[in-house]
């Protein structure tokens, strides 16, 4: 049976340029990796930020094991939010902020954190504020691994990390969590790399949820479709397209849903080339800019025209 650990309704946040969230309704399942995706300026650091009481909604609910998790202090510490700009005073090295994160998390593991230091090689001398870019992530990703919090949030955690480290990331945080399961959610821009480590998927289109599955049903719920672009169009006809490129007479296409028996006899027909479609070209789909891309498309049929 499948428990919710995080539920919103109809979380909306304004800001005075815009709307960052638009009535987001979610469940975000208990003891599951959740990897958090769209564009830049989709909402899901805000989404972060909200769930983890850093900030107020304007409207809307959230529950965190059932309990508003504003001011409530045993909400606040079942989460860990590991932020890309998360700041620590001026004078703290690392002992510093192991110490207080020590302190904070009920659960925290010293020794998960001594093995993540070593293996990172975070400097012991030199103040955080010192720290390379590679360094601040690499310290933010022992604070959330060793606090072996409930839930965990990392926001883009692997900023300024060489592939290597990166590496240890993936494998520590699935070791770790293997032993010991709870509910993580991290967003992410490198997709191709991480999604091995991700159950299930929330993408945010302009604050909004356009999607919330579980990867594999995702990824066979819709194909790409490759060819002759009169070809393509005539296949396309009627279909929900999610995207579509064209380069010269070719041309290629994600659409929603999965290939009928139908559809792939069609597909062979016209010569196109039918492919499962990968987790990144999904995303990139689902923030697809169609009037841009139509735009472009009349400006390219002017300048041929002419
Ligand atoms: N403090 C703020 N003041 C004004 N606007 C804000 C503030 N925080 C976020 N926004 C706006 O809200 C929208 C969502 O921002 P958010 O940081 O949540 O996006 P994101 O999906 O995390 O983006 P990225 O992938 O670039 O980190 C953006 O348009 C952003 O400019």
């Amino acid at each position: 049976m499948t428990t919710t650990a995080i539920q919103t309704r109809g979380l909306t946040r304004r800001y005075s340029g815009g709307i960052a969230l638009d009535d987001v309704t979610l469940d975000i399942q208990a003891n599951v990796i959740t990897g958090l995706l769209g564009r830049n300026g989709a909402g899901k650091t805000t989404l972060m930020a909200l769930i983890t009481a850093q900030d107020r909604p304007g409207s809307g609910t959230i529950r965190v094991a059932g309990h508003e998790p504003f001011e409530n202090a045993a909400a606040i510490e079942q989460m860990c939010f590991v932020r890309d700009n998360q700041r620590y005073p001026d004078d703290y090295k690392l002992k510093h902020a192991i110490r207080a994160a020590a302190v904070f998390y009920p659960n925290w593991s010293q020794e998960v954190a001594d093995r993540l230091i070593a293996r990172f090689r975070i400097p012991t001398k030199p103040v955080v504020k010192k720290f390379s870019r590679g360094q601040l992530s690499a310290l933010g990703i022992v604070l959330g691994l060793a606090s072996r919090a409930p839930i965990t949030f990392f926001d883009e955690p692997y900023l300024g990390l060489d592939a290597t480290a990166r590496g240890v990331f993936y494998d520590e945080l699935l070791h770790d969590y293997a032993e010991h399961p709870r509910t993580i959610v991290l967003s992410t821009h490198l997709i191709d790399e991480m999604d091995r480590l991700l159950e299930r998927v929330i993408i945010l289109e302009q604050g909004r949820v356009v999607q919330h599955a579980d990867v594999e049903a995702l990824r066979g719920g819709a194909h790409q479709i490759a060819g002759k672009a009169g070809a393509l169009e005539q296949y396309l006809g009627g279909r929900d397209v999610l995207s579509r490129r064209g380069l010269g007479g070719l041309a290629s296409a994600v659409v929603n849903g999965a290939p009928a028996a139908a559809d792939r006899t069609l597909a062979a027909e016209l010569g196109l080339e039918m492919s499962s479609v990968s987790l990144q070209e999904l995303v990139a789909a689902y923030g697809f800019d169609h009037a841009a891309a139509e735009a472009s498309e009349s400006v390219s049929q002017e300048r041929r025209a002419a």
